[in-house]
């Protein structure tokens, strides 16, 4: 039983209430009998959290998160320890979670900042998760992420461009995936980290992504999503990167891209609004992002081949619900976001639940959507870096004017 559903699908008492069939596959109707009880339960937990914000006209409690985001700079829980190794990423969630709701912190603080994000840099290029850490594709991603958000010349000039291009080439692997650090797990992540950062900082070299799109592809599923490394399963947060990656490569059509997007529309969960990671998974607001961000490459794609599905004010989502999801569920009270109801807020929720409330939105730099107060707005994003629309231009200028000089294959 365990083999045919794994485990952390359905606990051994769900398991217990399916009925199988002589194959061994659960019943029909004991799948819907499985179907309606969640409903229930969830139903009741939505009950539960609209208690606490006007359905009609759901507000984004934007001084409330503004609050928490600008403490967690500062005061972080204890139990946060356990992300010493992630420190840039902490400070890209909150920075770019701030620069969505369009606020400031003192000019200070983006010095002090600066400085920081300056020590988790490594002498052998890219940087680790924190001061004397070990240089790591994702840290890179969010070190640089954080330091464009802040865009000031000395966050810009913190980046060693030559010695990332050496730490890229040595993450690089022959057959064109990339290792997250010296010896460490290959993953789509890294594909997309890589090409994320250097195409941001004008770095970006067409020889240090050879075969890099043919290797991504080999992760798409027989689900059509796409995976952490080939033969795994398709998730949401892998999909992201998967096709980003391909896009970014100018190679999208090298996938399925009917088998995606039948994957990925299936994603969004009729009753709650929000998406799921996975199949048979729960709703997570921070597949907001990963999910709702994807939803941009697929409409550009179809757009560019004239596919007639795609209505150009609209993205292939129900963006209402989604919004629905994100404002009346996934709001703690005293600020901050969640996962879902139920659970306590972190600043990675609070980054993706708010970078796909933005996605859902703003289907282009003109058209908006938005669900409850017209103060929800947020700032729209750049979908290949997830950094605001504003920040990535602004940084593109910026490393357009000062190239460094062409090194070549080290
Ligand atoms: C740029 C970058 C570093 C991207 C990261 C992308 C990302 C979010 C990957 C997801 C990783 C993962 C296996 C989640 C499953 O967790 P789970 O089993 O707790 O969640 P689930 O039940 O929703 O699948
Ligand atoms: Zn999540």
């Amino acid at each position: 039983m365990a083999k045919l559903l794994p485990e952390n699908r359905r606990s051994y008492a769900e398991i217990e209430s399916l009925k199988f069939d002589n194959e061994g596959q659960p019943t029909a109707s004991s799948l819907e009998q499985e179907e309606v009880e969640r409903s229930v339960l969830t139903q009741f937990d939505l009950f539960e959290k609209r208690a606490e914000v006007d359905e009609d006209c759901p507000l984004l409690l934007r001084q409330k998160h503004a609050n928490v985001l600008k403490k967690s700079l500062t005061h972080l829980p204890q139990s946060f320890q356990c992300l010493d190794s992630s420190r840039p990423w902490l400070v890209y969630w909150a920075l770019h979670s701030l620069a969505l709701l369009e606020e400031q912190l003192e000019e200070e603080d983006y010095t002090k900042i600066t400085g920081f994000l300056a020590k988790c840099q490594s002498p052998n290029g890219g940087f680790g998760g924190g001061p004397g850490q070990i240089p790591h594709l994702a840290c890179t991603y969010a070190a640089v992420n954080a330091l464009c958000t802040i865009g000031t010349k000395e966050a810009f000039n913190v980046i060693n461009r030559e010695s990332l291009v050496k730490f890229l080439w040595s993450v690089r692997q022959p057959d064109g995936s990339f290792i997250m650090h010296q010896n460490g797990e290959v993953d789509v992540r890294g594909a997309y980290c890589a090409l994320s950062v250097s195409k941001l900082t004008n770095i970006y070299t067409p020889e240090l992504f050879e075969g890099t799109a043919e290797w991504i592809v080999r992760c798409q599923s027989y689900e059509g999503g796409f995976s952490a490394c080939p033969g795994m399963e398709a998730h949401g947060g892998y999909s992201f990167c998967g096709l980003a990656a391909l896009f970014m490569l100018g190679k999208d059509h090298l996938c399925d891209m009917k088998a995606f997007m039948r994957w990925i529309v299936n994603r969004q969960m009729r009753l709650e609004g929000g998406f799921q990671g996975r199949t048979n998974k729960l709703v997570d607001a921070c597949y907001s992002f990963w999910q709702g961000g994807a939803f941009i490459f697929l409409h550009n794609i179809l757009y560019k081949e004239n596919k007639s599905i795609v209505n150009s004010d609209r993205w292939l989502f129900n963006q209402e619900a989604l919004q629905e999801y994100i404002l009346i569920c996934c709001q703690q009270p005293s600020g901050g976001l969640i996962d879902k109801p139920g659970k306590l807020r972190d600043v990675y929720h609070a980054c993706y639940a708010l970078s796909g409330l933005s996605v859902a939105q703003h289907t282009s730099l003109i058209k908006k959507y938005i669900v409850g107060s017209p103060s929800n707005l947020l700032a729209p994003i750049h979908p290949m870096y997830n950094i605001t629309f504003d920040a990535a231009v602004k940084a593109m200028k910026y490393y357009e004017n000062h190239p460094i000089p062409p090194s070549g294959t080290p």
